[in-house]
């Protein structure tokens, strides 16, 4: 569904104000989410997680220097093409709350993210329905206004607005933070659900438990570089099937399995 090869990324920051230098962001990543699966991409705070999302998009700010490529479906995923996909066959769930508009009700933000995906009126109405019922938005969040919402409401809100595109590849950003088990449990189903329909989804989250709750493979994260990508099933026990010391040590300080760490990531580098 999507390939991404060599995908660098280089941002402008100005260190006086008359001078402009780039940081690299992101580094060469490779790897591919296929059709009907979870994909998640974990990693610590800082590590591009969010700035991948927003390159698969096409919400990258003004001057940015991408490298690489990507491909949607193997066609090229150039500017052009993630402009006109963005919101029908592209969907983000994105990590900020600020992304939902201040100045409209919840059902309404739900709705017009249905009309945009293509949605006949009558197909969108019944559509948005049953997402709000699913993510458990009763009449008075439906008719409230952003700043009226808890946390986890506007989550669910967000997430109801990606639901409602169908479209073939979710990117989900964060989707359970801030939410309670229950319903964080409901959110996750919803995204595993949606490759029983064939999509694909790429979840981003910093936390390796919650991602393996749902993921078939995963990509490992560090300072804007892949460092590993394996299946699943490679967490478990010391995670020894894992290549890169990183990645071994992320799993390994999950709490449940810190009990496990050794001295091997003291040792080794990174990237080893
Ligand atoms: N618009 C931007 N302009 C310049 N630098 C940015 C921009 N957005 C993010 N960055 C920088 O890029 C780096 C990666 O940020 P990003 O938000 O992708 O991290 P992340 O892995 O998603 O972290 P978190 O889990 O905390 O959300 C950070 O150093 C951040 O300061």
């Amino acid at each position: 569904m999507l390939r991404i090869e060599q995908l660098s990324l280089a941002l402008p920051y100005y260190p006086r104000f008359w001078r402009r230098r780039y940081a690299t962001h992101l580094d060469q990543l490779s790897f591919s989410v296929a059709a009907g699966s979870v994909h998640a991409v974990v990693g610590a705070s800082g590590a591009g997680k969010s700035l991948l999302a927003h390159t698969i998009m096409g919400l990258l700010p003004k001057g940015a220097q991408l490298g690489g490529s990507c491909f949607f479906k193997e066609t090229p995923l150039d500017e052009p093409r993630k402009r006109a996909l963005r919101g029908r066959e592209l969907a983000l769930i994105p990590q900020s709350l600020s992304a939902l508009d201040p100045l409209a009700r919840s059902q309404h933000q739900v709705n017009w993210a249905a009309r945009r995906a293509g949605l006949a009126p009558a197909s969108a109405r019944q559509t948005v329905c049953q997402a709000l019922a699913h993510y458990q938005l009763d009449e008075r969040a439906r008719r409230a206004y952003p700043h009226e919402l808890s946390g986890g409401m506007a989550r669910r809100v967000l997430t109801a607005m990606a639901h409602v595109t169908q479209a073939s590849l979710v990117i989900a950003d964060e989707p359970t933070v801030g939410l309670d088990p229950a319903q964080r449990g409901r959110v996750l189903d919803a995204l595993a659900a949606l490759t029983r329909q064939g999509k694909a989804v790429m979840l981003i989250s910093h936390d390796l438990r919650h991602a393996l709750n749902i993921a078939d493979r995963v990509t490992v994260m560090h300072e804007g570089r892949c460092v590993e990508t394996a299946d699943a099933s490679a967490f478990q026990g010391t995670g020894q099937t894992l290549k890169s010391a990183y990645a071994r040590a992320l799993w390994q300080a999950l709490p449940d399995n810190a009990f496990t760490i050794d001295t091997e990531y003291a040792r080794e580098s990174h990237f080893a």
